[in-house]
């Protein structure tokens, strides 16, 4: 039974909006415990197929099994369900911003459980220590950095133990040394509470670090899947060419730079084109 493996599985799934082609038959494997990177440039599908994977989207054809469950043969009941084995950080944060930073995290816990209030303070507060924003609780969304709204999101995503972790481009809108901040807490929530998480990300530099493996869209198409090293590795120049756009632009000849403004062709005696006009 592959659901003991896996936390996901999509096959050959496809998506139209009206007549446009948006997922190519996607087929992949999240496999329990892993960290599984969905990158790929603007437009290429991320957003889509995350949203499928919540089960928000309903595939054109294809299959997708969450934790064993056909998400588009459940019933209604058994989506909630699911759903409260999977706990989703989205990219904004998204915290209430009438409610404190506890009432926030205590939400889920609230909805979906009976437990009584002081087990949920006990809980949230928890959560918030493994987040390190211990003692924040009592403050308003409105008065935590980006950072910190970022880790409060990922409190109350954890805070009902999901199977499965969705984080919708977490390191987004922070300078890097938060960012990376936030990576190394993705790893240690992996490392401590053993569940799958899914990253949706462009940084490469957040996917090589925390990623076990990648998977690489580029316009709908599952582009290459597979470990670090072994997109690293990969000979397909759409690969590289997604890999090393920053080392090309790094590694433009300033010389040749000044010819190309100044006019002057290979082969030129360094007399500028639009002398000789
Ligand atoms: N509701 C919609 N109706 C029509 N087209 C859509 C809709 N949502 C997305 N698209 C198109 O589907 C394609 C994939 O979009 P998607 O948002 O999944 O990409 P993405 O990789 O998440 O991009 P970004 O990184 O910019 O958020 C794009 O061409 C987009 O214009």
């Amino acid at each position: 039974m592959t659901a003991e493996t896996n936390s996901i599985e999509v096959r050959n799934l496809q998506t139209y909006y009206g007549s446009r082609h948006i997922l190519k038959n996607v087929s992949l494997d999240v496999r329990m415990g892993e960290i599984f990177v969905i990158m790929g440039g603007s437009g290429s599908g991320k957003t889509t197929l995350l949203n499928h994977l919540l089960g928000l989207l309903r595939p054109s054809s294809g299959s997708i099994r969450i934790l064993g469950r056909d998400v588009n043969a459940v019933t209604p009941l058994e989506k909630q369900e699911l759903r409260t084995r999977m706990g989703v950080a989205f990219q904004s944060g998204a915290l209430f911003s009438s409610m404190s930073v506890g009432d926030n995290i205590a939400l889920p816990l609230r909805e979906h459980t009976q437990l009584d209030e002081t087990t949920i303070g006990i809980v949230t507060r928890l959560k918030l220590e493994v987040v390190s924003l211990a003692g924040f609780e009592d403050l308003m969304p409105s008065e935590l950095s980006g950072g910190m709204i970022k880790r409060a999101a990922l409190a109350r995503a954890i805070v009902m133990d999901p199977r499965l972790l969705f984080c919708d481009e977490p390191s987004a809108g922070l300078d890097p040394v938060v960012a990376s901040s936030i990576d190394d807490l993705i790893l240690r929530l992996r490392d401590a509470m053993g569940m799958s998480i899914v990253v949706v990300t462009h940084d490469l530099d957040s996917t090589f670090k925390i990623a076990d493996r990648i998977c690489v869209l580029d316009k709908g198409e599952v582009l290459a899947l597979g470990t670090v090293d072994e997109i690293r590795a990969s000979t397909s120049p759409r690969i590289q060419n997604l890999l090393n756009r920053r080392t090309e632009e790094a590694e433009v000849d300033p010389d040749a730079y000044l010819r190309r403004l100044m006019g002057i062709r290979d082969g030129d005696e360094d007399e500028p084109r639009g002398k000789r006009l």
